[in-house]
């Protein structure tokens, strides 16, 4: 079992470029399903999420050609409509391959995605678009078969801005007979990606980054080479990190307006903050200010993939502080790691009072799920001391090689196999 062995107290300096966006990355490459031919996709992360999703698209004919982050893939030919039970339990986003394959080939087989460790994740919304788009939808116990001699437009409203179900649901209907709606749709950088790509490919889609997306249905796509979007959770992360540990980071290829409401944070928390371009330029200050009463939100509210991480900063900023998770229901997996860590923290009912101004110590600590894990990793940087954290497994999902990445900026921190650890 890997982990990551840490030296904390030391601040982080110096200059990272931020990688693609994972978010958007899985959902448009299986949207590329939807255009028979060669496509290229660009800046693509090398994460175990996109592995998971580079193997279901092997398993249904796709061949895909990887060269560092860019990815060629050849979608002539699905050989398959099933996506096989193992690789469909080792992540949810494979739910992004029904409404690709759904548009193309008329069906789409998968298993039943199940919760997670942040929450129940259901996927009726995602089911309901579908079946309004003319889908006939079969549950089973393990398993959901779809089908649709033809899909035609409808108007769609989502009792939820659900990021997944309104990427899939513009998917499915790209190829639609008509026109479609959705209503209350989320509003997420990576829909306004996604829609970018599949109107690169030929298709009729407005809107995204509002809450009304209309998609006019098109008969075929082409094609195309796209490159995808920074990651805003990850430049987040990146910038938190330097406040956390009072140091100052230059991070490039980033978005700053998709981060804003972090940003504000930080702002608030006492960071300094410069933008030039698609360049932000973070310092941190020993002293940090309480921030007040957070709430995490849709787009573009506090992101809940954020969540964990700015929970460590108010840790360590002065005055009381709070935080309500309004996103997913058991996502604060990482505030009983935290208090071992010394953090003043007491939660109840997807809210957390945080008492700031601890110290943090050095501690084992374990990665439960994806952002919990990055929390973690900021918390031993910013810590007295050796933190050790397991469950690396969640954190390969969503950075490329934190370890690296944190040492570029002079952080302390080792990437162990094995249990039997020394500094
Ligand atoms: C791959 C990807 O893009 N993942 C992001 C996406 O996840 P994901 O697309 O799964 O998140 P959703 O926006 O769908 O989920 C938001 C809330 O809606 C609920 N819900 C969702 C669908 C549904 O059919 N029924 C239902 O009740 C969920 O349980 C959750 O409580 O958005 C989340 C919220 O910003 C982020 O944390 C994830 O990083
Ligand atoms: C929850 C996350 O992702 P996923 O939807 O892939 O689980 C995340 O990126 O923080």
């Amino acid at each position: 079992m890997d982990q990551f062995v840490i030296k904390g107290g030391k601040p982080l300096y110096g200059t990272v470029r931020v990688q693609g966006a994972k978010n958007a990355a899985l959902p448009i490459l299986a949207a590329t399903l939807m255009a028979g031919g060669i496509h290229e996709i660009r800046d693509v992360p090398r994460l175990s999420d996109i592995e998971v999703m580079n193997r279901i698209l092997k398993a249904l004919g796709v061949k895909l050609r990887w060269d560092g982050n860019n990815v060629k893939l050849e979608t002539s030919t699905i050989k398959s409509t099933h996506i096989p039970e193992a690789l469909m339990r080792q992540m949810r986003s494979s739910i992004f391959l029904m409404g690709p394959l759904l548009a193309r080939t008329g069906e789409v087989t998968v298993s039943r995605p199940g919760g997670c460790a942040i929450g129940a994740r259901p996927i009726d919304l995602h089911l309901k678009g579908l079946r309004l788009l003319g889908a006939e939808i079969r549950e089973e116990r393990d398993s959901i078969h779809c089908s649709a001699g033809k899909l035609t437009g409808a108007e769609i409203h989502l009792e939820l801005p659900s990021v997944g179900a309104t990427e899939n649901i513009m998917m499915a209907a790209v190829l639609a007979e008509g026109e479609t709606v959705i209503k209350n749709a989320a509003r997420e950088p990576e829909i306004v990606d996604l829609q970018r790509f599949l109107n690169r490919m030929g298709a009729e889609v407005h809107g995204a980054g509002t809450s009304t997306i209309t998609i006019r249905g098109v008969k075929r796509l082409q094609p195309v080479s796209y490159e995808i979007i920074p990651d805003r959770i990850v430049a987040g992360t990146l910038a938190t990190a330097a406040v956390a540990t009072a140091g100052e980071v230059l991070l490039t290829h980033v978005v700053p307006d998709h981060l804003r409401s972090s940003l504000e944070i930080l702002d608030r928390a006492g960071a300094e903050i410069r933008i030039e371009g698609d360049a932000l330029w973070v310092r941190g200050s020993s002293r940090l200010n309480a921030v007040g009463d957070l709430v995490t939100e849709p787009y573009p509210g506090f992101p809940t993939d954020m969540q964990p991480q700015i929970m460590v900063l108010l840790a360590l900023s002065e005055g009381r502080n709070s935080i309500s998770e309004k996103i997913f229901d058991g996502r604060l997996k990482h505030v009983r790691e935290l208090v071992r860590m010394g953090a003043d923290l007491e939660a109840g009912d997807n809210r957390v009072e945080i008492r700031g101004g601890s110290r943090l110590i050095g501690a084992t600590v374990d990665a439960t799920d994806l952002r919990a894990g990055a929390a973690l990793v900021i918390a031993g940087l910013a810590a007295e001391g050796t933190t050790r954290v397991t469950g690396l497994n969640h954190i390969d999902r969503g950075y490329e090689r934190l370890d690296l990445t944190f040492q570029r900026l002079g952080g302390q921190i080792q990437r162990h196999s094995g249990k039997a650890v020394s500094l």
